[in-house]
């Protein structure tokens, strides 16, 4: 039996404002900060160890990560960063709160993104400065491949390639897995694992900053999951 453990990164500010975040770099607040430290205490208290860890390229992930590792003294724990494990791209929608939106956008529209799997808000121009393309990090991604927007479904397409290529693998190896994310990068992941259907996807909310454990059979599928601290 193999373990994974899932994690969302803690608070960030926009989070606060109920801002779109999406691909936008912001940080995480103090509460965020103090949330990745105690789910670092919660694994080290479970006896959990680490042989590599996984994070997107937004730093709300990688210092969420940083302080669970530090906090459970292994921050010498290999860490593979990838833009694939990145939170959904919010399109045109990133920096707008939930006045703002309604307001652009109106209500009906918003009823039918929350409830939608395969719909995408605008994109970004091509050249809004917004577009992933002007961001160094994404310098080696085909051009293609970087989104201006994103589904859910979209964001199910590049974030599962990551999990066969990279994650799956190392798990297979025998490395005690550890991924920090966001909510719909996470969402894809486990809906990916857990056989979940479109419609229900767009309902499962993962909460932040607490540790999920996956325990996998020998074929990788999920035999129960939990989150500690419950
Ligand atoms: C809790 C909250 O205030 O959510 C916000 C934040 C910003 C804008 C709109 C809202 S809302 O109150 O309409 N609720 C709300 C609104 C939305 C979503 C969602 O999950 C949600 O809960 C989406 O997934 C979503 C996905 C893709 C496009 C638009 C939306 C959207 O407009």
């Amino acid at each position: 039996m193999y373990k994974l453990v899932l994690m969302r990164h803690g608070e960030s500010q926009w989070n606060l404002e109920n801002r779109f975040t999406g691909w936008t770099d912001v940080d995480l607040t103090e509460t965020g900060r103090q949330q990745a430290k105690q789910a670092g205490e919660l694994l080290k208290e479970n006896g959990f160890e680490f042989d590599l860890a996984f994070a997107s390229v937004l730093k709300r992930a990688i210092r969420t990560l940083w302080i669970a590792l530090d906090s459970m003294d292994a921050m010498h724990t290999p860490v593979g960063l990838s833009w694939r494990l990145n939170e959904r791209h919010y399109g045109a929608l990133q920096g707008l709160n939930k006045a703002e939106t309604a307001q652009k956008y109106g209500e009906d529209q918003v009823l039918v993104w929350r409830r939608a799997y395969a719909i995408a808000p605008d994109p970004v121009a091509e050249d809004d400065p917004r577009n992933p393309r002007f961001d160094a990090r994404y310098a080696r991604v085909p051009a293609d491949q970087l989104p201006r927007t994103e589904c859910l479904q979209d964001t199910v397409a590049r974030v599962v390639p990551f999990w066969e290529e990279s994650i799956a693998p190392a798990i297979r190896s025998g490395r005690r897995v550890l991924v920090t994310a966001h909510g719909n990068s996470l969402r894809a992941l486990i809906k990916h694992l857990d056989g979940i259907s479109d419609e229900d996807i767009v309902h499962l909310n993962i909460p932040t900053g607490q540790p999920l454990v996956y325990e996998l059979d020998e074929n990788l599928r999920p035999i129960r999951h939990y989150y500690l601290g419950d």
